[in-house]
């Protein structure tokens, strides 16, 4: 069945037995759904911060500092606005908020939430006669939220990691060396340089912990999985780590509450849900998690498969058994299994990025994008782009850089040679940190593509050359949201099923694209061209 045969469109198909609710709240925008007890979609809705909010200014949903570049943040009263209307859209839908037995959701990772003191009241007591975003205006004592794309906090990083005994050590207790973009350097900041709000802060959550506490009517806890993201969690014993947690602010502690694993049940949805939209009150709220691992969970990965989320960031994740030790890379708690873990590599500069070659090179459409990827030979005459318009994460390196066989240039030949430089170099640069970090790629891998841009089928088929491995999608390119509403099933049912048996119902993934037999004699000399190319610029800074 496709996506669309299945919607409710408002009077459309009507779910029997109980259903569950998921929702994203991701860079750009907060998708929520609903799926019935075999996990199918039967409702869907988006909020688009930039059109459907114009009134917060943002530009992909976030704000640029005009003074510090390197300093992004989301305006948290915009989320919070966002569920609002995400809600009216789904009763719009004709969803019947009554059966849904359990609600669950994703964020953006490491984003943070200060919570001003008094605001647990209020969130114990919201007037269901009004909007959430009235009653909590003033719930905030950082307006605008810090989130993933910020990279202004290395000096933070450089005393996290001098906390502990340097960068490896960081990594062997939280699963990743300090990053800037992890929340206990930007928990450090916001106590370095807005003293009186972080005083003046009672709770502090994830934007994944934040969505939850909104349902839950309280401060709701930080999951392992999401909490593995900040570099203050301790992995394989699943608790903060004191001295982390010392180096980064007073009473941190009390302002994180203790981490919960991911499927666990926070409580009854609040009253307020119950009187304004009529849910049961019987339904519970099962903890919120971050994206990539709320992908993991709607993805039902087996062996051998790797995922890549295209999205606003561009991500590779798996499974893991055992935690790694890594460098260029993170090891998060498993949202799923308690006893595994999840490799996870993050690159800032995705979609974005692809929609500013798109709009230079291709008119602002896809179609002629995709025409003109199609047109240029796989290899791209030997050309090679890295386009970098935010600090990328890894390689830690900014701007646009072009090679033709003999060297730098300034521009390449034609547009055609600019896109196909663009998607190659994005994937290219994947595979070497997949490959750096232990991802196995043999003639069994394949990939499993979800968010935004794992609708085009030319950008994957550059995907499926690049790693010489088929690429598979799900009917739904949103598996962060899928997952979310297949975890609040899993929370609910975890004492009596496993996650395995959970998801049984949900379709296999259907193949999109296969690579050409010559992919492997094109790219691995391309590969290899790429890692010499960053090993000189990053030499050079
Ligand atoms: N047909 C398409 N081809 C390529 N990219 C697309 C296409 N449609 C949407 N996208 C990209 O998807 C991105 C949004 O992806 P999504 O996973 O929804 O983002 P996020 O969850 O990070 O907010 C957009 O920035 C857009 O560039
Ligand atoms: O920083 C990371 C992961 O470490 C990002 O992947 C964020 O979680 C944002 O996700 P998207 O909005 O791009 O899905």
């Amino acid at each position: 069945m496709s996506e669309c045969d299945c919607l409710n469109k408002g009077g459309g198909k009507k779910a029997e037995g109980p259903t569950y609710l998921g929702l994203d709240l991701s860079t750009q925008q907060l998708k929520a759904c609903v799926v019935d007890d075999n996990l199918s979609l039967i409702a869907e809705a988006i909020v688009q911060y930039d059109t459907d909010l114009p009134e917060f200014r943002t530009t992909g949903g976030a704000h640029i500092d005009k003074k510090n570049n390197a300093q992004i943040t989301s305006p948290t009263l915009m989320w919070v606005k966002a569920l609002d209307i995400v809600l009216d859209k789904l009763t719009v839908a004709g969803v019947d908020f009554s059966q849904i037995v359990a609600i669950s959701g994703s964020g953006q990772q490491h984003g943070s939430v200060y919570w001003q003191k008094g605001a647990e009241n209020t969130l114990k007591s919201l007037k269901p006669d009004k909007f959430l975003h009235e009653q909590l205006a003033k719930s905030f004592s950082v307006t605008d939220s810090p989130i993933w794309m910020d990279s202004s906090t290395k000096k933070q990083c450089d005393e996290l990691e001098k906390a502990v005994g340097g960068p490896l050590k960081l990594a062997e207790i939280t699963g990743s060396r300090a990053y800037t973009r992890f929340t206990g350097s930007q928990i450090a900041k916001v106590r370095e340089t807005k003293q009186e709000a972080y005083n003046n802060t009672e709770r502090i959550s994830l934007v994944s912990s934040f969505l939850c506490s909104l349902f839950a009517g309280a401060v709701a806890p930080i999951d392992i999985s999401d909490g593995s993201g900040m570099n203050l969690l301790d992995i394989k014993s699943k608790k903060w780590n004191e001295a982390l947690l010392n180096a980064c602010g007073p009473q941190l502690k009390e302002k994180l509450g203790d981490p919960v694993p991911s499927y666990n049940i926070v409580g009854p949805v609040s009253s307020y849900f119950v009187e304004r939209y009529h849910f049961n009150n019987e339904c519970k709220v099962v903890a919120c998690t971050g994206d990539n691992p709320a992908s993991l969970i709607g993805m039902r990965l087996g062996e051998g498969w790797i995922a890549v989320s295209l999205g606003t960031s561009d991500t590779a994740f798996l499974w893991l058994s055992q935690p790694q030790i890594v460098l260029d890379g993170h090891v998060l708690c498993n949202p799923i299994d308690e006893n595994a873990w999840m490799a996870l590599l993050c690159f800032k500069n995705g979609s974005l990025t692809r929609e500013r070659i798109r709009d230079t090179c291709a008119d602002g459409s896809w179609d002629t994008f995709n025409k003109l990827l199609e047109s240029t030979p796989r290899g791209n005459f030997g050309n090679i782009g890295l386009y970098y318009d935010k600090q990328e994460i890894i390689p830690f390196l900014i701007g646009d850089y072009r090679f033709t066989k003999t060297g730098c240039v300034s521009k390449f030949n034609s547009p055609e040679n600019e896109i196909r430089a663009a998607v190659e170099g994005q994937f290219i640069r994947i595979r070497v940190y997949a490959e750096d970090f232990g991802f196995v790629l043999n003639e069994n891998t394949k990939i499993l593509a979800t968010g935004g841009a794992s609708k085009n089928t030319a950008i994957l088929q550059v995907l499926a050359d690049v790693f010489n491995a088929p690429v598979y999608v799900q009917d739904a390119a949103n598996s962060a949201m899928l997952g979310a509403a297949f975890q609040a099933k899993h929370g609910l049912m975890h004492d009596t099923k496993t996650y395995l048996d959970i998801t049984a119902t949900i379709p296999e993934p259907h193949l999109a694209c296969e690579p050409y037999a010559d992919v492997a004699d094109i790219y691995t000399p391309m590969v290899q061209r790429y890692r010499d190319i960053v090993g000189q610029l990053t030499e050079k800074k």
